[in-house]
């Protein structure tokens, strides 16, 4: 085969095996778990990850590895703390074809982003990371969307801007692939602290408090990694923000919602809370203050109360903004 492969069957993979199988693509999806990937081939769909949607003939469900080996572009969507798992375990046996880093999240243990955790398992790499504001129902459901994708080789980032593209999901290209991926892991961050807010009953002018520091916590650790600021004002940051801070489609708000409000922590992948701890280990080796993300830790871990982090976010000296 000569389209597009894409590792990693969840709601992400699939929407994305969806869109680009949708523009006459061919698309192998390769999951983990036999037993689904041949019920999601039977069955075209799995209700529990992405409701609502089918997916296309053209998308070829599989468990053996081995079909991908004739990708000319590998999109690798499992959950970001396995994504070094993962490589360890398959790199051996993926084609040399670049590899688009989908998941947002930094390893908790490594403090790698997910394109330096790929340029280890899989030196000499062609590499790119897609991110930015898109929710996979939605992007399944072929409602328009504009996504980042970053990549620093100034050949293969064209390339696969226009490979990648489709009718209703615009790629927008930049070569800092520091600061769209420090982006698209942060916003998961202060979109738990949002929910915390929205579930205590803390009202809009809290949750946009939170949001406009937490971009100021984002922007600051980016621009210490190297990034450029402007990038955090773009999709990946800003765009990605303000989504996931605003929607009960979002996992990160959804389990921010329930510890507001006492309710059962709801299941299934949230990248930000491994991520929380990821950027406080973070913004401790380069010296950066974030007091947002340093109370969502706090809380996640048991360390605070809500009240408790609310008072140590309120009680902090006044400053310039
Ligand atoms: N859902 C969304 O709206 C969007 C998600 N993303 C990002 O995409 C990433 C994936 O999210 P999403 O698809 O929603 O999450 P899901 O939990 O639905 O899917 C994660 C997938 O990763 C697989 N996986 C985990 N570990 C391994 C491993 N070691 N080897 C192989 N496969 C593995 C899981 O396999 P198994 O099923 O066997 O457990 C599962 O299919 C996240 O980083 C998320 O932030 C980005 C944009 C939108
Ligand atoms: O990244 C996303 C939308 O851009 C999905 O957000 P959640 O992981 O919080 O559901």
């Amino acid at each position: 085969m000569s389209g597009i492969a894409v590792l990693g069957a969840g709601a992400f993979g699939m929407a994305l095996a969806a869109v680009h199988a949708g523009e006459g693509r061919r698309v192998i999806l390769w999951g983990r778990d036999p037993a689904r990937m041949a019920a999601l081939a039977a069955r075209r769909a799995d209700p529990d990850r992405l409701p609502g949607v089918s997916l296309p003939e053209a998308v070829e469900c599989t468990a053996e590895i081995g079909r991908v080996r004739g990708a000319r572009a590998l999109l690798l969507a499992v959950s970001a703390q396995n994504t070094g798992a993962f490589l360890a375990e398959r790199g051996a046996e993926l084609p040399r074809a670049p590899v688009v880093l989908c998941a947002k999240g930094i390893d908790a243990r490594t403090l790698r982003l997910q394109t330096e955790i790929a340029a280890e398992a899989l030196p000499g790499a062609p590499l790119a990371a897609l991110t930015g504001p898109g929710f996979a129902g939605e992007i399944a459901r072929n409602l328009p969307s504009a996504l980042t994708l970053a990549c620093a080789d100034p050949a293969l980032g064209p390339d696969l801007q226009r490979r990648l593209a489709a009718r209703r999901l615009r790629l927008y290209l930049t070569d800092d692939v520091i600061g769209a991926q420090i982006g698209g892991a942060l916003k998961n961050v202060m979109a738990i602290a949002c929910g915390m807010a929205d579930g205590a009953g803390l009202g809009h002018s809290a949750r946009a408090a939170l949001m406009t520091r937490g971009f100021a916590e984002m922007t600051r650790l980016a621009v210490a990694l190297g990034a450029r600021a402007e990038t955090l004002a773009g999709l990946s940051g800003l765009g990605d923000l303000s989504l996931t801070c605003n929607s009960t489609q979002s996992r990160n708000f959804s389990l921010g919602r329930a510890l507001g409000s006492g309710a059962a922590r709801p299941g299934g992948t949230v990248e930000g809370v491994a991520t929380a701890r990821a950027a406080c280990a973070l913004s401790a080796r380069h010296g950066v203050e974030m007091p947002i993300a340093a109370a969502v830790a706090d809380v996640l871990e048991g360390r605070l109360t809500l009240d408790g982090a609310m008072e140590a976010l309120l009680s902090r000296p006044l400053r310039d903004e």
